[in-house]
């Protein structure tokens, strides 16, 4: 077998976007290594290929930078969740305000103002897809560890709630008896006001032993609700219900499907309805209403539906079911409609409808929506609510070859030490008043 390559010394030149320090390679090509910072000097190893570059990994640190922070997680290194433990907060939050400005930069808003990213703080992540595996018998619960598809176990995690952590050993013993748990699943736990809600996504099928050891634990944790669905499956079964489950969004109370998209944090949440809020038209009429695309449980439409008549579009038939059904309890400034917006997007007709539109897509961005935004005549504001800087770069080229302005763009930090940046953008028609 061929020896491991010897470490190279390198300079690390900036930060990638997976926040890997880049350094030049001898050749020229980039080389990318995982837990270095701008301005160190590092000895890595070559590991490998990665895109245009070289993956390597991190030997000795020969001279840290004045930003590098003590990791405070005991996973940090093995557990792929907070890669970024080892930057301090202000220059990480720079990091990622620099993020927003150079994807609207490419987009061509080179002078946008971005403002500083609001930092959710630890504990508060209450949503988690954990990975399940069975190592000989034994029952292993966590993330995936970073690049690889091994579970490291987890005994506690620094950025989710309390309330969620404190069921991982509780969740351990008794996946320890659970039959339908044969060798891999995940657990989504969803924190909501009526307590955690779990889906088990197992590669068996719970028999009668299982449904009553479910139904115990759902009584003895807490737990109003726990969920099954096959490894691949789309469908859920509820296998304990042992109260009604609820969250209020906007102070409307919304009852999810198991396992339902949740904003990562209240925190991040509060964040994002703040920008969509404040990106609103000045003045709105009596009769102006505004479109909430990609909706959701309505997390934006309840809280927009204070200032104007709210038209809530989703594609997901559970999350709308959820959204209608809490509507119609909510003084009727609502309405919710099924839509695939990539099959059948809006037309420029329908939107001009609206006096603004929000706009929250998935990672993959609105590529099928964003053509017919951009060729609105009436509609005054676009407020585009992202999770993928890329996928936002690409969509906002559209709006701003269409005459579209920045008027401002918020980053919001819901993932704290990961390299994910969420960020609230506000286009408005025509040139500033
Ligand atoms: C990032 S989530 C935002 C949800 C909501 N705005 C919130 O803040 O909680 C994106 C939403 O888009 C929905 N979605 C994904 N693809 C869609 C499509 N093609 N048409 C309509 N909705 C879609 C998902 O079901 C999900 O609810």
């Amino acid at each position: 077998m061929p020896l491991p390559p010897e470490p190279t010394e390198y300079d690390i030149a900036r930060l990638g976007a997976a926040g890997d320090g880049v350094a030049q390679g001898a050749d020229g090509r980039p080389v990318f290594i995982p837990y270095a910072l701008p301005g160190e000097r590092v000895a890595a190893r070559v590991t490998g290929k990665l895109g245009e570059g070289q993956a390597a990994e991190l030997t000795a640190l020969l001279r840290p930078a004045p930003e590098r922070a003590e990791p405070p997680c005991p996973y940090f290194g093995r557990c792929g969740g907070c890669t970024m433990q080892h930057m301090a907060i202000p220059p990480y939050a720079e990091w990622k305000r620099a993020r927003l400005a150079e994807a609207l930069s490419r987009a061509g808003y080179p002078d946008a103002v971005v403002a500083e990213p609001a930092v959710t703080p630890p504990q508060t992540r209450r949503r988690a897809d954990l990975a399940l595996r069975r190592a000989d018998g034994v029952p292993v619960l966590g993330f995936h560890a970073r690049g690889s598809g091994a579970v490291v176990d987890l005994d506690t995690c620094l950025v989710l709630d309390p309330a969620l952590v404190a069921l991982f050993q509780p969740l351990k013993t008794m996946l320890r008896s659970l039959a339908a748990f044969r060798r891999e699943g995940s657990a989504v736990l969803n924190l909501l006001d009526s307590g955690p809600d779990l889906l088990l996504r197992l590669d068996g099928i719970p028999n009668v032993a299982d449904r009553a050891l479910l139904a115990d634990f759902a009584r003895a944790h807490g737990l109003p609700r726990i969920a099954c669905a096959p490894l691949k499956g789309m469908v859920s079964e509820n296998v304990a219900q042992v109260g009604a489950v609820s969250i209020a969004l906007g102070g409307v109370s919304v009852a999810p499907a198991p396992g339902a998209f949740l904003q990562a944090t209240p925190q991040g949440e509060a964040a994002i309805v703040a920008a969509v809020l404040a990106g609103l038209p000045p003045k709105l009429t009596g009769k102006a209403r505004i479109a909430d695309l990609y909706a959701g449980l309505g997390t934006l439409s309840f809280p927009l539906s204070a200032r104007a008549r709210v038209t809530a579009y989703e594609g997901a038939p559970d999350a709308v079911a959820a959204l209608d059904a809490a509507a119609r309890h909510s003084g009727g400034k609502v309405q919710a409609v099924r839509r695939d917006l990539s099959r059948q997007p809006l037309m420029p007709k329908e939107l001009d409808a609206f006096a603004a539109v929000v706009l929250d897509p998935p990672f993959a961005g609105a590529a099928d929506q964003m053509p017919l935004l951009a060729r609105t005549t009436k509609l005054e504001r676009i407020i585009y609510v992202s999770c993928n800087p890329a996928a936002l770069g690409r969509d906002a080229k559209l709006l701003q070859a269409a005459g579209w302005r920045l008027a401002s763009a918020t980053p919001v930090d819901q993932f704290l030490w990961s390299a994910q940046l969420e960020a609230v953008v506000v286009f408005a028609r025509g040139r500033k008043a």
